[in-house]
């Protein structure tokens, strides 16, 4: 990570193009360590651990969460929380909480461009079960705003959320694989209309629709 692209101002980010080769080194390390958090998360959610055995983990877990805040900066980390103001599906999201491959929060989703598509993938765990066996759908919004971000970024003014609707058709299967496109409908003014639709094989399972308002992201990180 020769290039710190927080050197600059996020409105001068719409061009950089991220490096390709796959992470070494702490970043590896980090996305390691996040993957085994997931196994961990979901395995939460049916375990049948005996007590003495989950205080064990919880308290190795304290112990290694302490020494981690003793390393932290409190300076702004490298690359973005989200891709909207990225512009760029490969660029660095290791902290965002739906794609971030450092973040064990997220599911997470494999973001694509495929002309002015955006293509989103994920499988979701039992961690983020709403209905039974089915997809929480405060979940599928966040996975939205990511996809519907994305798309609207790529009119090169990117803009924050202002309105995102869905309409939930058919419960979204969890442990499937399921698919998220998205693009750009119409820019007036500010005003960047975007839509998406998430399928399960041949299911469509929702459609969301976005209103993004182009603003000077510049100002949000003063
Ligand atoms: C680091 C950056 C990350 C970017 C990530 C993008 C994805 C995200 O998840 S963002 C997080 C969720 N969203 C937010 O937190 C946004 C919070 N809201 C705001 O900051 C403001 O209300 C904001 C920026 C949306 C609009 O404020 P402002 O710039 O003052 O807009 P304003 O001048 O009032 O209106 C401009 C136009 O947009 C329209 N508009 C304003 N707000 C909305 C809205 N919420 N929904 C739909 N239209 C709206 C207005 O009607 C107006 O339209 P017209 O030009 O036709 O009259």
């Amino acid at each position: 990570m020769s290039d710190d692209p927080f050197g600059q101002s996020i409105a001068s980010l719409a061009n950089w193009v991220p490096p390709d080769e796959p992470p070494t080194g702490q970043r590896a390390a980090l996305h390691r360590l996040a993957a085994a958090m997931r196994i961990v998360a979901e395995a939460l959610t049916d375990m049948q651990a005996d007590e003495a055995d989950l205080l064990a983990a919880a308290e190795a877990m304290e112990q290694f969460g302490a020494r981690l805040e003793a390393t932290r900066t409190g300076h702004r980390p490298w690359g973005f929380a989200e891709s909207a103001p990225a512009g760029d599906a490969r660029a660095m999201f290791d902290r965002s909480p739906v794609i971030g491959l450092g973040n064990p929060v997220a599911p997470p989703l494999r973001m694509e461009i495929d002309g002015d598509r955006i293509v989103g993938r994920a499988t979701f765990g039992a961690q983020y079960e709403g209905p039974p066996g089915h997809v929480h759908g405060g979940i599928i919004a966040a996975a939205f705003d990511e996809v519907l971000g994305m798309a609207q970024a790529r009119t090169g003014r990117p803009g924050m959320t202002g309105t995102l609707t869905i309409r939930y058709r058919r419960p979204t299967p969890l442990h499937t694989e399921v698919v998220f496109e998205a693009r750009v409908d119409r820019v007036e003014g500010r005003k960047i209309f975007a839509a998406g639709t998430l399928h399960a094989g041949e299911t469509l399972c929702a459609e969301a629709e976005g209103i993004f308002i182009s603003v000077d992201f510049s100002r949000l990180t003063r």
